[in-house]
């Protein structure tokens, strides 16, 4: 059995984080592990409290999991402070896991700060241990200083922050005018993932199931590419299934694919 580990925030209300994480190992078939960054309060219409984990309790916990049971693969989303970053960068490098992907999680749509100061140089360390950084839009453009007005900046940025920070990037396309396209630079390549924007405002937590399937295909042993088509592909079937919970942005449906 392959495992994932994912190093989250936990949303009570089962969308994004560690719930959706979870959701989408299992959904794959693998055996998923979590520690967690930080407590929210929040649910489908926003983010109302946060209550981050000790760095010193973070370590506990990515020491009790990974002496254990060794990760295939990490995803990493929200994390509250530059501390909890420096532990978790130096148990990944410690331990030589490599197979791990860094979703720069900034803030929720709401605008509530998730992580850190947001800054290109908050998640240097980190993303110094990366295989693949997976920043939306205006996370890309926060990380370079710079604006990203269409899909030629798109590109140019992919290669900027795969440059600057030495990591394959992925640019997803969830917050562009049109289109639900998302555009992989490998270091070597570029490749666009097009994707139909669907007319569905249930999308909390689509950031963290994308990074946690694509967690889920370098874990199986796909390669980079592989494992970004098929995470995407999941994602867009988990959208698709329109489940419609809660009074806002409401989450996916992770267990469509066992209905059909
Ligand atoms: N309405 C939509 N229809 C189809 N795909 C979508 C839609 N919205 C987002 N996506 C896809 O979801 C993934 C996440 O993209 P997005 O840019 O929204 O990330 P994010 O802002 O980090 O997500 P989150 O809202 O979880 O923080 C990408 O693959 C994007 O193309
Ligand atoms: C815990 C957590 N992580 C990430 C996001 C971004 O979707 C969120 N809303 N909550």
């Amino acid at each position: 059995m392959k495992t994932v580990l994912t190093i989250a925030g936990s949303d009570c209300s089962g969308g994004a984080g560690i719930q959706a994480d979870l959701k989408t190992i299992a959904a794959h078939g693998l055996y998923g592990m979590s520690v967690i960054t930080a407590l929210t309060a929040q649910n489908t219409l926003g983010v109302s409290d946060v209550m981050p984990v000790p760095a010193a309790f973070l370590k506990e916990q990515l020491d009790s999991v990974i002496s254990d049971i060794r990760p295939d693969a990490v995803k990493i989303g929200m994390i509250p402070d530059k501390e909890q970053l420096l532990v978790i960068a130096a148990a990944l490098k410690e331990q030589k896991i490599t197979q791990v992907v860094v979703d720069p999680v900034m803030a929720a749509t709401s605008g509530r700060k998730l992580s850190g100061d947001a800054s290109g140089d908050f998640f240097l360390e980190l993303f110094a241990e990366a295989a693949l950084i997976t920043p939306n839009i205006p996370e890309a453009a926060r990380l370079l200083g710079e604006e990203i007005r269409d899909k030629k900046e798109v590109e140019q940025a992919a290669a900027s922050l795969a440059k600057k920070y030495h990591t394959a990037v992925l640019i997803k396309g969830g917050h562009a005018d049109t289109g639900a396209d998302d555009y992989l630079f490998t270091g070597k390549e570029g490749v666009w993932f097009p994707g139909t924007r669907l007319d569905n405002t249930n999308t909390h937590g689509t950031g963290c199931t994308l990074s946690s399937a694509i967690a889920c295909g370098l874990a199986e042993g796909f390669l980079l590419k592989e494992a970004v088509r098929r995470a995407k592909e999941y994602l867009t079937g988990a959208i698709a299934a329109g489940l419609d919970l809660g009074h806002g942005n409401g989450p996916l449906d992770h267990m469509y694919r066992l209905r059909k």
